[in-house]
């Protein structure tokens, strides 16, 4: 138990700062009190000077001190702290006991305190050394000031006061019933130890914003050793903060330094482009300004190094690895033991960590200006050089770094074909003319309201039990749904999310809403037919329970939207691709003007589909706010399985997430930050296959290959562009075009996805199929028949065992 006493008015200074007493239970208004530590002539008189020197100090105000007073009982000495206390105007809080004064300070109370003054004079009723102790355990309260007052015997008894320090009090006072002495006391605890509290505590917060900057920031003291050093520095070096602290500046700049200090000395500024060493890696010339600081007396004490990298600002610096010992792999799987999957695929597809995604090609038009514009400044007058950097911050601005693909290098014409249709844009279709023959039949099928007939045999049901295993046998409730794994699928990840319940809505408008979805997917596309749609629903609702699992977890809402996405992903896929619409100028692509084609028709014939009839519309109990949130939510993870933006996801996914740091820490709204996870999510469930067990990987590989190849039947037949020369039937390998698509596509994603969500099974898979398919190449197996008869050959050999 513990009571609370506020008596903010009981005595307070007035405005010609004398005492004054009233009430506390008064009805006069509480008038805006001056701060509890007011700065007294002394302090004004070093305010002032502080602001004469040129470099600023941090003086934070004073806030409103609050204080706990834990006294078992209210005695004279208790009463005497506690009016010493609302002299100095403190918030006071009592507590009587030790379980009252821990409880206010337990991970679920809201309250804090400057100051804590334990009654420490006897431990038969409190023990003020389990209590002080218990309070430095608990989380934040590294800045609290703890007093004990102890009997005066006690200074006689050094161990007493020693323990009590050891335990984390900041001061032992003696007992007094001298209330002018305890009102000294307390007023010379309040300046000599809660104020520095105070100004650490602000300081902390600007290390803490040093640390996250982009920018490199190191500190050195006056020989120029390295005192501090941000994470953005431990990055640009290559080194750990231990290697890089006591550092001499010299050994991590090959430029000469030696005149940074003779500007110091004279309190001048350096600004200069030097060049920096780092460990193990290329040397790199930096835009470097020293500010000299004096903390004590009028020489420097320490430097303050800003060191930019011209061009890329910063953001270059974010992206590179962090300075650790990871040879493979990210601290994360490590720490967890995860496979080695080395030993599996020891074929040399490495496992890269995430900065590997710095050596991807891509580049933003802007880099290229920026570069440009620092070569010039390197050679001009400091004015231009001035003018320059505000061009450069105008640049910086977001907008313009939206990185585009590069031209695409691989030593494999199968794999460029394929990356090159999968990311390149609209500019990049071929302008020939051709059929404009529509290939989408949309009517007929759009407003067909199929009934949900289910029936779930035993058979079913038992399969469904394994619905959220990543081995889940897609192929097999194809096969036992007699080609419906949609519907039988979404019910059951309906029902485990409570879905039903989520929407307000009721089983057999879900179950219309999935019968629907699934007549509207081409069941004669090889691979985007509703398998691949439920496909995609499992990996989510197997990404939706390791997120929770790790804490990590979505709302209800956004679970169900994430489903919702993953099923109606590729609705009314025609089984070619956007580039195969431009070129055959098929409406859909006059419609969305060649811009994300298909995704954006995926997209709109969802909404059209749910709402053409109240018996499958799922959103029908939303009110207007919730279904216009649900909707925008829906429609961006539909587009964000469009592949040419592909890498844009990925390496903002990486810029957040990449990092060891849980994203929490990092500046980013809570939304955006949702945002960034759920394309993640539906982008990785949505190319998951090479990551399936190996059976499943080449089921999935064999059907795409036969829809592109069925594409370039069509595009020779009716003499169209053909965008994926590669993929003939006749001709193309596709275990190349498979370890393409591992190499170009999968892999970093896949780790990236796995450092987040901590599922090793994906990166491990993927491994496995990486050498499966080198085995197959090796091994002449190319065409569709010959996967075909390798696939045979692996099932008769597993059901022989
Ligand atoms: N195993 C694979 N091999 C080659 N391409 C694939 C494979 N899996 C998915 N894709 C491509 O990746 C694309 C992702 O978006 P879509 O589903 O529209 O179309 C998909 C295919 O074109």
């Amino acid at each position: 138990m513990y009571l609370k006493r506020h008596n903010k008015f009981s005595c307070r200074r007035n405005s010609t700062g004398t005492s004054g007493t009233t009430s506390s239970g008064g009805a006069s208004k509480p008038e805006k009190r001056k701060s509890s530590i007011a700065l007294t002539p002394d302090d004004e008189s070093i305010e002032r000077s502080l602001m004469d020197v040129k470099f600023p100090t941090v003086l934070p105000p004073n806030p409103q001190l609050k204080a706990l007073l834990v006294f078992h009982k209210s005695d004279n000495i208790c009463e005497v702290v506690t009016e010493a206390c609302h002299r100095q105007q403190l918030d006071v809080t009592v507590a009587r006991t030790k379980e009252g004064a821990l409880e206010t300070l337990s991970s679920t109370s809201e309250e804090f305190y400057h100051l804590i003054i334990i009654d420490a004079r006897s431990t038969k009723h409190l023990d003020a050394e389990y209590i002080a102790r218990s309070i430095r355990h608990t989380n934040g309260h590294h800045f609290t000031t703890i007093i004990a007052v102890v009997k005066k015997s006690f200074f006689e008894k050094d161990e007493v006061l020693i323990a009590l320090l050891d335990a984390g009090v900041n001061r032992c006072v003696p007992e007094t019933t001298n209330l002018s002495m305890c009102n000294i006391e307390l007023k010379q605890i309040l300046h000599s130890i809660v104020r520095p509290h105070n100004v650490m505590s602000t300081q902390q917060a600007l290390y803490t914003a040093l640390h996250r900057l982009k920018e490199v920031i190191l500190i050195t003291d006056n020989h120029l050793r390295i005192q501090y050093a941000n994470r953005a520095a431990e990055r640009l070096l290559n080194m750990r903060l231990d290697e890089i602290i006591s550092k001499p500046l010299a050994d991590i700049f090959v430029s000469d330094v030696s005149t940074i200090m003779m500007h110091g000395r004279k309190n001048k500024e350096f600004d200069e482009i030097l060049t920096v060493r780092r460990k193990g890696q290329e040397d790199v010339s930096m835009h470097v300004r020293v500010i000299p600081v004096a903390c004590i007396g009028r020489t420097p004490t320490h430097y303050v190094f800003n060191l930019d990298v011209p061009g890329s600002h910063g953001d270059f610096v974010a992206t590179l690895p962090q300075a650790r010992e990871a040879p493979r792999g990210s601290q994360h799987s490590i720490r967890r033991g995860s496979v080695d999957v080395r030993s599996v695929a020891s074929d040399g597809l490495r496992r890269t960590s995430l900065a590997k995604l710095t050596s991807l090609p891509l580049e933003a038009p802007i880099t290229k200006i920026i570069n440009l514009l620092s070569q010039v400044q390197e050679n001009c007058s400091p004015d231009e050089a001035r003018l320059i950097d505000k061009v450069m911050e105008f640049l910086k601005r977001e907008g313009l770094y939206s990185p585009q693909m590069k031209e695409i290098r691989t030593d494999d014409p199968i794999a460029t074909d394929l990356i090159g249709a999968l990311l390149t844009g609209p500019s990049l279709y071929s302008s020939r003319r051709s059929s404009n023959d529509s290939i989408i039949r949309v009517s007929g099928r759009q407003s067909t309201c199929m009934p949900a007939k289910m029936k779930a045999t035993p058979h079913i049901m038992e399969l469904l039990e394994e619905s959220l295993s990543w081995e889940f046998d897609i192929f097999k409730l194809e096969e036992i749904t007699e080609k419906r794994p949609l519907l039988y699928l979404g019910m059951e990840m309906f029902r485990r999310f409570n879905v039903f319940a989520t929407l307000n809505i009721d089983e057999n408008v879900c179950k219309g809403w999935l019968a629907i979805i699934e007549a509207n997917y081409h069941s004669n596309n090889s691979y985007h037919n509703s398998t691949h749609a439920a496909d995609v629903m499992q990996a989510t609702g197997c990404f939706l329970t390791q997120l929770a699992a790790k804490d990590m977890g979505m709302d209800h809402t956004d679970e169900a939207i994430a489903l919702i996405a993953a099923a109606a992903h590729d609705v009314d896929h025609p089984g070619r691709s956007s580039a195969f619409l431009c070129n055959s100028r098929n409406t859909l692509a006059l419609l969305y003007n060649d811009l994300c084609v298909l995704e954006s028709h995926h997209a709109s014939i969802t909404f059209r589909l749910t709402l053409s009839d109240d018996k499958v519309n799922i959103f029908k109990n939303l009110d207007t706010e919730s279904f216009k949130s649900v909707r925008s939510v829906v429609i961006d993870m539909i587009l964000a399985t469009e592949m040419t933006r592909h890498f844009e996801h990925l390496a903002k996914f990486v810029s957040i997430f990449g990092s060891d740091e849980e994203p929490k820490d990092i500046v980013q709204s809570e939304e955006e930050s949702s945002i960034l996870i759920r394309r993640m999510m539906i982008k990785v469930a949505d190319v998951s296959n090479p990551s399936r067990q190996p059976s499943y990987c080449i089921e999935w590989a064999r059907r795409i290959a036969e829809e592109y190849f069925t594409q370039t039947d069509e595009e020779k037949s009716k003499a169209l562009p053909i965008v994926m020369p590669m993929f003939d039937r006749n001709t193309c390998s596709i275990p190349k075009s498979q370890i393409g698509f591992i190499e170009y596509i999968i892999q970093d994603m896949m780790h990236a996805w796995d450092s987040f969500i901590d599922m090793p099974q994906l990166v491990t898979y993927m491994q496995i199929n990486y050498s499966q398919w080198k085995k197959f190449e090796e091994q002449g197996v190319h065409t569709l028949a010959d996967v075909k008869s390798k696939q045979h050959s692996l099932s008769v050999k597993k059901s022989a065992k």
